[in-house]
């Protein structure tokens, strides 16, 4: 039978203790953090999400300048905004909201912005920090996993890690992550051949694919710890929309000894991260200790 991996009530501890450092750190620089996030179009979950970003943000006292463009806005001009908030003094961190309209190139838009104001981590030189083992910003999602581990005092060294899914914003920085706590790390994804047997390997299983119910009971190692990075909304029976993870949670739940609910798991730490990624950015232009 599995505890909690409680994702919601760490994110509200860690963003009362940011909104206590950044209440002081503000009085000192004489101004807010402050964090851009830039979202095109309007589907439907991402403004849910940018919505969630922007209280957060006022919960702690970071300001935000969100930014909203319409479907068919350029490449070019996403460019040129990119650039002006690379220059503007008052904000410490950007964000491209993803996923973009088709007819953006997003990677390339990822690159324009200032290494030292990513706050998703997805830039090059961040990305290849995280690599190389050097300080840097580190992607939000995978960051929350190694902190809600940490917090519940699970060391992956030594331990066989199984990530299913390699996407640039999740598998590959988390492996890297898992790595760097001196794990051992299995990297799974769709052309994996027997994904159940390579999963029941693993001490810890983490999943971020995006498919309901991708993870069954036999799967998991008896004792496993199970983290569910996955948010995929369906539709249930009853025509009511529901919030779920990778993980088929009632049935393996009774397997596994450490498991992250969907919601409250995961995805608040995702945010949290985000504002502690832009405090870190604020301390590290203006040259202030954290
Ligand atoms: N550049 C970029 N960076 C991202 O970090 C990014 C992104 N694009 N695009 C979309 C995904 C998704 N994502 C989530 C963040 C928080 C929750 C979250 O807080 N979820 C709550 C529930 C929210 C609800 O009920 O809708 C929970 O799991 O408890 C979910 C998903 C960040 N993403």
């Amino acid at each position: 039978m599995a505890d909690l991996l409680d994702g919601k009530a760490l994110a509200t501890r860690l963003q009362l203790e940011l909104s206590e450092q950044v209440k002081t750190l503000a009085m000192r620089a004489g101004r807010p953090p402050g964090l851009a996030v830039l979202m095109v179009g309007d589907n439907p979950a991402s403004a849910a999400y940018v919505r969630g970003k922007e209280t957060a943000c006022s919960r702690v006292g970071i300001a935000s300048y969100g930014k909203h463009f319409p479907t068919d806005t350029s490449q070019a001009e996403l460019k040129q905004v990119i650039q002006s908030l690379n220059q503007d003094d008052r904000v410490d961190g950007i964000l491209v909201q993803l996923p973009l309209p088709d007819h953006l190139d997003a990677v390339a838009l990822l690159n324009q912005i200032a290494p030292d104001k990513d706050a998703d981590g997805l830039h090059p030189t961040n990305l290849g920090r995280l690599v190389r083992g050097e300080p840097g910003l580190r992607s939000c999602t995978p960051a929350g996993v190694m902190r809600l581990l940490a917090d519940y005092q699970l060391d992956p060294k030594g331990q066989h890690a199984v990530v299913i899914g390699r996407s640039i914003l999740v598998g590959k920085p988390l492996a890297l992550m898992l790595l760097e706590a001196n794990a051992t790390v299995t990297i799974a994804h769709s052309r994996t051949a027997d994904l159940a047997a390579v999963a029941r390997t693993a001490d810890i299983l983490v999943t971020a694919i995006g498919q309901p119910k991708l993870v069954t009971p036999d799967m998991v190692k008896p004792g496993a710890i199970v983290v569910d990075v996955g948010i995929n909304r369906i539709t249930q029976t009853t025509g009511k929309s529901q919030l779920v993870g990778d993980v088929d949670f009632e049935a393996v739940y009774p397997v596994a000894s450490w498991i992250t609910p969907v919601p409250g798991g995961i995805g608040p730490m995702t945010v949290t991260m985000l504002l502690h990624n832009t405090v870190w950015s604020y301390c590290q232009r203006l040259n202030l200790a954290p």
